[in-house]
Order: structure tokens, then sequence, then C-alpha cells
């Protein structure tokens, strides 16, 4: 017993030099919604964001929640479909995304952390025009032809703008803020933006140190399905021409290119299901997931 006591004071000492590398740092946590766990979870997820928050980090979260949303779907009859991780959006799929993000997975978010001693306040893109929309275009190319050809995914949407000022109040107030992947148009329009994609526009305006990227998987796996833990550009773009990073995974890599061109420290894709991953991985050596860096 003794000794497992001096293991727990031991561990409390070696975080020094992490609490004093992240000391009034902004630090981003995506999490996604395959890595939402049940209430216990969730509470000991609450736990660790209050208290980096005591320990004068200062956490903001954005979520997803595409499992959710497509339960919800389901229920209404709403058919769906994925094109490169990213949900074709018409007006009644972005009424239920908004129901579901901005209404039950944002509370619910915000309810844990305030339920642990912390002062979480729920967020969209909408409000205070805190991340502004165009309509996303993207372009694929079929491997065979090299064609190039844009795709119409809807109302999805991609930050154009941001104006962090209401985050930095909120920050300096010492509120949490919980962000729902919701932007709003320039023409009052409501649009779904993936929830990696808004974490890397929400971590580029604020200059980020860190952005953590909490999903369902243990990181970036190469075709042998093992987990690479540093990546460059360059083998993003490789795994990603040879099909091997897909689907969800590449709004992730994608968003992690960006939030660093724009100013963040670094990027972590890691398992949000492991219990106590974000304090592992900023307060110990025991650091997991795929690191993408400048
Ligand atoms: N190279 C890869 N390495 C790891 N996961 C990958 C890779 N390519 C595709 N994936 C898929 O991406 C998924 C994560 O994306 P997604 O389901 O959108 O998660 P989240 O809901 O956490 O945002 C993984 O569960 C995995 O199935
Ligand atoms: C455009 C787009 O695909 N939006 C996502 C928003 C939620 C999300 O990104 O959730 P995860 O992080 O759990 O995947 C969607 O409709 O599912």
């Amino acid at each position: 017993m003794k000794r497992d006591w001096i293991a727990t004071a031991r561990t409390l000492s070696e975080a020094l030099p992490y609490l004093q590398r992240y000391d009034g740092a902004t630090v981003v946590i995506k999490m996604g919604g395959h890595a939402m766990g049940d209430d216990t979870a969730m509470a000991a997820f609450a736990r660790d964001i209050v208290l980096m928050k005591q320990c004068n980090l200062h956490p903001i979260i954005v979520h997803g929640g595409g499992p959710q949303i497509g339960e919800m779907l389901k229920r209404l009859a709403i058919r769906s479909e994925f094109v490169n991780g990213l949900r074709v959006t018409d007006e009644a799929t972005v009424e239920v995304v908004e129901m579901v993000l901005s209404g039950r997975i944002n509370k619910r978010i915000v309810q844990a952390i305030n339920a642990q001693g912390g002062k979480a306040v729920g967020l969209s893109g909408k409000d205070a025009n805190l991340v502004i929309c165009e309509k996303a275009m993207k372009t694929v190319k079929d491997p065979d032809s090299n064609i190039e050809s844009v795709l119409d995914l809807g109302l999805v949407g991609e930050p154009v703008e941001m104006h962090p000022e209401v985050l930095r109040t909120f920050i300096e107030s010492d509120f949490i803020p919980v962000i729902a992947p919701v932007g709003a148009g320039r023409n009052g329009e409501t649009f779904n933006v993936n929830g990696d994609t808004m974490a890397g526009a929400i971590a580029g305006g604020m200059k980020a140190e860190r952005l953590l990227l909490l999903t369902d998987v243990s990181g970036v796996k190469n075709a042998e399905g093992e987990v690479i833990t540093q990546l460059t550009r360059a083998d993003v773009e490789t795994l990603t021409r040879e099909g091997v990073i897909r689907g969800g995974m590449i709004p992730k890599t994608e968003t992690a290119m960006k939030a660093i061109d724009s100013g963040v420290g670094a990027v972590v894709i890691l398992d949000g299901r492991a219990p106590h991953a974000c304090l592992l991985e900023l307060f110990t050596e025991h650091g997991a997931g795929s690191l993408i860096r400048p």
C-alpha cells in the first residue's frame, strides 16, 4: 500500500516539467462521437479537463457526434451518406445535425464538466460569429484517369472566418468553452461542419499549443495496421494516396496539416476511450497516438 502512495507521489512530481511547459497554454481537445463513452467515462474525461484548468492550462473542447446524428436520422427515416468522411447534408439533415450536436451532445459535456466543479459554457460556431463558413468545395481525383471533379456535399461548411474574441473572454474568466461543430453562413445558412475541421479552425484561430483529436483508434495506422507514432506531411500524402488513410481519418489528417500551417504547435491523434488519455498525453512521458508537428 505504502509503495502505491510513493508511486502516486512520484507521478505527481514527474508532472512538474509538463505543468511548467503548458503553464497558460491553450489546448484544443476534440472528442469524436465514437470516443464518447458511457456516463462514467464522460465523468472521468470531464474531471481531467477540470484538472487541466486548475493547473492553468486553457482547455477548449470541440465535439463531434457522427454516430449519434446517424441514429437520429435513422429514427426519422432520413437517408444519409458519407463522401471522404463528410456527410452529404441537405436542409432536413442539417436540422437534425444542429439539434443533436448543439442540443443533446453539447449539453451532456457541459453538464459533465460542471458536475466536476468546472465552469463550462456551450457554444456553436454561430455564437458571436465564432466560425463563419462557406459551402465546402471538395475535389476528388480519380486514381486511374487522374481527372479531378468537384463534389457537391450540400450544406457542409468550410470555416473561412474566425472571431475567437469570445473564447478569449471566456478563458480569461475561467470558463471552459464546449463547441458544437455547426457554422454560420453569411446569408443566414446553417452549415454542418466536420468536428475535426471545426477543431482545427478553432486551434488555428487561437494559435493553440496542442490540438488533441480523440477518436476510437490508437492513432494513424500503416498498411500493416501498426500505429505510426510520428508523421510528416509527406507521410500523410503518401498514405492518403495509397488509400491507407481513408474515411473518417481523412478529415483528421487534413485538419492536422492545416492546423500546423496556421501556427498550432503540434497535433496528436489518439484513442479517447483509453482512461485519462489527455492527462497521459500532456503530463507524462507516456504520450500515446500519432504526433504530427511542423
Ligand atoms: N490509416 C488509418 N488509421 C487509423 N484509422 C483509420 C485509418 N483510415 C481510416 N481509419 C478509420 O477512421 C476512423 C476514425 O474516424 P471517425 O470514425 O470519423 O472517428 P470520430 O468519430 O472519432 O471522429 C477509425 O475508426 C478507422 O476506422
Ligand atoms: C460534415 C460532417 O460530416 N459533419 C459531421 C459532424 C459531426 C462529426 O464530425 O462527428 P464525429 O467527430 O463524431 O465524426 C456529421 O454530420 O457527422
